[in-house]
């Protein structure tokens, strides 16, 4: 939506939505949410706890409830997790709520960027690269069908990535003023 008084971000896992995103909220004066912190931070337990007990199932619906709720505040950055556009209704909220903005990555990024990685369980497979390019299959029409604008994304030093991120953001987010009224 533009204007708007919220910025979220979407892409695939290892994009950069969570430490790109943190740079672009201090930028902006936004408060940083990230889905998947939050989810963490309620359930007391990580993400990977999350699927161990109550499997995918259990973990869209808790992100689909969060990302209903912290989408409805006001002035807020927010990351999302790679698989948030699944849903039909995240990715109206989305839509509906914030200027939402489309980090890419390459499969061989991925792997590159996420080899040590084992905080994600989509990714605790053997054909690793296989399972990445499946996601992408399904999701990757889903984050265009959401974005109005698409971020760059090669690898390089992350204060230089925020800044091309910034003038890009700048170029076509009309912000909206009463963002910077608190939520009533
Ligand atoms: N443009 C970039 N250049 C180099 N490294 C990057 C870039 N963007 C992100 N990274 C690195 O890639 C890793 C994954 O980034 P991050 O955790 O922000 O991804 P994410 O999009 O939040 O993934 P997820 O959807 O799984 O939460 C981090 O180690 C980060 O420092
Ligand atoms: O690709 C996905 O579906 C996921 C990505 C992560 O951000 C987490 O939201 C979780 O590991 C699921
Ligand atoms: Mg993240």
């Amino acid at each position: 939506m533009n204007p708007s008084c919220n910025l979220f971000i979407v892409g695939p896992t290892g994009a950069g939505k969570t430490t790109i995103g943190r740079r672009l909220a201090a930028h902006y004066g936004l408060a940083f949410v990230d889905l998947d912190q939050e989810i963490e931070e309620r359930c007391g337990a990580d993400v990977n706890t999350v699927f161990a007990m109550e499997g995918e199932e259990g973990f869209r619906r808790r992100e689909s409830e969060l990302l209903e709720a912290l989408s409805a505040r006001r002035g807020v950055l927010m990351a999302t997790g790679a698989g948030a556009v699944l849903d039909v209704a995240n990715r109206r909220h989305l839509r509906d709520r914030g200027f939402v903005l489309w980090m890419p990555v390459t499969v061989d990024q991925q792997l590159e960027r996420l080899a040590r990685d084992r905080t994600r369980p989509l990714l605790a497979v053997d054909d690793r690269r296989a399972r990445l390019e499946a996601m992408a299959q399904v999701r990757t029409a889903l984050y265009a069908e959401v974005a109005e604008l698409m971020l760059p994304g090669e690898d390089d030093h992350l204060p230089r990535v925020s800044e091309r991120c910034i003038a890009l953001i700048d170029q076509s987010w009309q912000r909206d003023p009463v963002a910077h009224e608190s939520s009533p």
